[in-house]
């Protein structure tokens, strides 16, 4: 049977802004306070995915959440109609408003963690919705993830959906942007490597100074053996804490994976050598391992430039193709790199790149804005139809955003009552197109 690698990216909401809501990561905070454009935003993403859905991949999306969050501002002691506790935050806390208003659920590579069936021993395809604890913005996003999974990949004979872990900062999970499948064939049992950047129950060992260490080793292991994953294909390695603190906040800044490729900087990881002998021992495929050295591309460039949050995927003719943002292009450092790269004799034979700067201005690059899923035929048949990407969704998507999104939102503006109108009617109608019921607490 037919076994592949699909992309679920994150449809951006009506809210996208930039807020400087995410220390630690660069873009996010050196944006602050920039005029967004959430219309654009959300038509980069959807040309980015189809773009993909054309190359013969498989592409669904992930519908975005609820914001302006208002059941959290209830939660914490804002009161009156909808407007007035979007008012009265505004005026007594615009941090916390803020924080309730983000769109940053459209980076759903931040969404889960998803353990193919092939690694799983009840052979099921596994889904943990990750707690993004650290920040309080995107705490906001596990209950409702798991809701649009489940509405997503909803038959239970394939899909096996987990609780996001405990709301604890020992627990800090941040999704697949710190775990990497990598295997000979999609089918094929693979080797799930989770790289986490700190220890949070041994207070001796290794940890960044100045930035966050978003994801726990502790995290990791309990997303493994929720998963049913056999000790023999798991590899727990840590993220250098020195290049957290230049802001690789996430694995996926410094590294991704696909198949029997790994393309991560030199500086990425500690132990290197010891824990990609154990990738190669467990793993039945000869690996590639592809390091950037640092002489070539400084982990500045690669911070600016988002190199490693590029996507690694397999064509339907067997090649790789590097996946890449226009900030690459732009980089020259980084766009010589990706000219010498596809010369060098590994799978990957050609780079692509697309425009996604509305979501690159809050460090969010292309491996950012998807979800893998690896699956077969049958799987994929169990799948909603209706978040699966063709042109007729895209025809009708683009109308929809046309209909529903500004093309410009500032801080100030959103405590708009009409923004939390807005956002609220494409939503729904959102739902109906992609048949998802009812996900949002304002639909319940
Ligand atoms: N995987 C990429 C995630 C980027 C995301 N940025 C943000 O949330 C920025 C939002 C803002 O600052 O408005 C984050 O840091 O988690």
């Amino acid at each position: 049977m037919k076994h592949f690698e699909a992309n679920f990216d994150g449809l951006v909401g009506p809210t996208h802004n930039y807020a400087g809501l995410s220390f630690g990561n660069v873009a996010s905070f050196s944006n602050a306070e920039s005029v967004s454009n959430p219309k654009a935003a959300a038509k980069q993403g959807l040309r980015k995915a189809k773009a993909l859905a054309d190359l013969g991949m498989t592409q669904g999306l992930l519908a975005p959440q609820e914001r302006p969050d208002v059941h959290t501002l209830r939660r914490i002691g804002f009161s009156g109609t909808d407007a007035e506790v979007l008012q009265k935050a505004a005026q007594d806390a615009p941090a916390l408003l803020q924080a309730c208003c983000s769109a940053s659920s459209m980076w759903t590579a931040n969404a889960a963690t998803v353990s193919p069936s092939a690694d799983t021993r009840d052979g099921k395809i596994h889904f943990t919705p990750a707690n993004l604890v650290d920040k309080l913005h995107r705490s906001i996003e596990p209950s409702t993830t798991g809701r649009i999974l489940q509405a997503t990949f909803a038959d239970p004979k394939f899909f096996h959906h987990h609780s996001h872990l405990p709301e604890h900062a020992s627990f800090g999970d941040e999704g697949a942007a710190n775990h990497t499948r990598l295997c000979a064939e999609y089918g094929h049992a693979g080797v799930e490597l989770f790289v986490y950047g700190q220890e949070a129950t041994n207070p001796s060992a290794l940890k960044p100074k100045n930035f966050p260490a978003r994801q726990t080793k502790e995290a990791s292991s309990a997303v493994a053996r929720l998963h049913q994953l056999d000790d023999e294909s798991c590899v727990f390695m840590q993220q250098n804490p020195d290049v957290i603190d230049q802001g690789v906040f996430h694995n996926d800044v410094i590294a991704v994976g696909n198949q029997n490729v790994l393309f991560y900087h030199e500086q990425a990881f500690l132990e290197t050598d010891t824990k990609f002998a154990e990738i190669q021992a467990k793993i039945n495929a000869e690996m590639h391992f592809i390091e950037v050295p640092t002489h070539k591309v400084s982990i500045q460039d690669a911070v600016a430039s988002y190199l490693f949050n590029t996507q690694v995927i397999t064509l339907p003719n067997g090649e790789m193709a590097i996946i890449a943002p226009t900030n690459c292009q732009e980089n020259q450092a980084v766009s010589r790199y990706l000219e010498e790269l596809v010369t060098l004799g590994t799978p990957i034979k050609q780079v692509k790149y697309f425009d996604v700067k509305q979501s690159m201005q809050n460090g969010g690059g292309p491996a950012c804005l998807r979800l893998r899923v690896a699956m077969n035929e049958i799987e994929k048949a169990a799948v909603n139809q209706n978040t699966l990407l063709d042109d007729a969704l895209f025809t009708r998507l683009n109308q929809w955003v046309d209909k529903h999104y500004r093309d410009r939102l500032t801080a100030k503006e959103l405590a708009d009552p009409q923004l939390l109108i807005e956002s609220r009617t494409a939503l729904d109608e959102l739902t109906q197109i992609m048949h998802l019921g009812s996900v949002y607490q304002f639909q319940r």
